[in-house]
């Protein structure tokens, strides 16, 4: 597997500090390793046949539906529609709702990485009310890989791929044995 050294988190339009503590900043010297190889596609299958899942399921009536629009290096793009059963305040997104779309997105880069991780550590600032309605264009990206630890950063747009951000996030991901799940599943 080829790596390349971690890139800069993305600016801040808003003027406002970024999303990552120190704890979902990658230590000096962790790198991004590239996408590739056997192991993602055999994920790839797995993720696709669970549909119960809350973030992306289709199976999943209240969920939130996010559909992968596009996978380029760590980036994966999504995006899904706020509905009335996302509501907090009357006509607008839960904040739970928004840190659970982060999470499935920043949870789609982490894998793509052709590991197994679990989220350790989300991070959420809240930049902008998100009616209901509204498309959430979801993009989150891996910031370095150290050891067991994978980091992460995301936003969430609204009004189009290149709105306004309405949400971004930083993670500590923490890569998991396979057992991880079989024993949750029988816990
Ligand atoms: C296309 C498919 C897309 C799929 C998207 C899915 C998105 C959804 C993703 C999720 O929501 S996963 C569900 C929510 N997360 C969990 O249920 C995880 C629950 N927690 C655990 O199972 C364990 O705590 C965990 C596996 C994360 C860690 O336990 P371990 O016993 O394996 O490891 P350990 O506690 O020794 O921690 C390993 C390292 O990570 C560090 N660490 C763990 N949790 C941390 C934390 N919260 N903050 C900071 N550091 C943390 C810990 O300090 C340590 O650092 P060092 O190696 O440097 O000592």
């Amino acid at each position: 597997m080829t790596a390349r050294s971690t890139g800069s988190p993305s600016g801040s339009p808003s003027g406002r500090p970024g999303p990552a503590s120190s704890r979902t900043t990658p230590p000096p010297g962790a790198t991004v390793p590239e996408p590739s190889g056997p192991d993602r596609r055999d994920l790839d299958l797995k993720l696709a046949d669970y549909d119960g899942c809350f973030g992306c399921g289709d199976q999943s009536s209240d969920g939130l539906r996010v559909k992968q629009t596009g996978i380029t290096g760590t980036e994966v793009t999504g995006e899904f529609t706020v509905l009335e059963a996302h509501q907090g305040a009357p006509g607008l997104a839960h904040g739970g709702v928004l840190a659970t779309a982060m999470d499935e997105s920043l949870g789609s880069s982490a894998w793509v990485l052709g590991k197994r991780y679990v989220t350790g550590r989300l991070e959420t600032d809240f930049m902008a009310p998100v009616p209901v309605g509204s498309t959430v264009y979801l993009r989150s990206w891996c910031t370095g890989v150290d050891g067991r630890k994978a980091y992460l950063q995301g936003e969430g747009r609204i009004g189009g791929p290149d709105g306004p951000i309405a949400v971004r996030a930083a993670a500590l991901f923490i890569e998991v044995p396979e057992e991880h799940f079989s024993r949750e599943r029988e816990g």
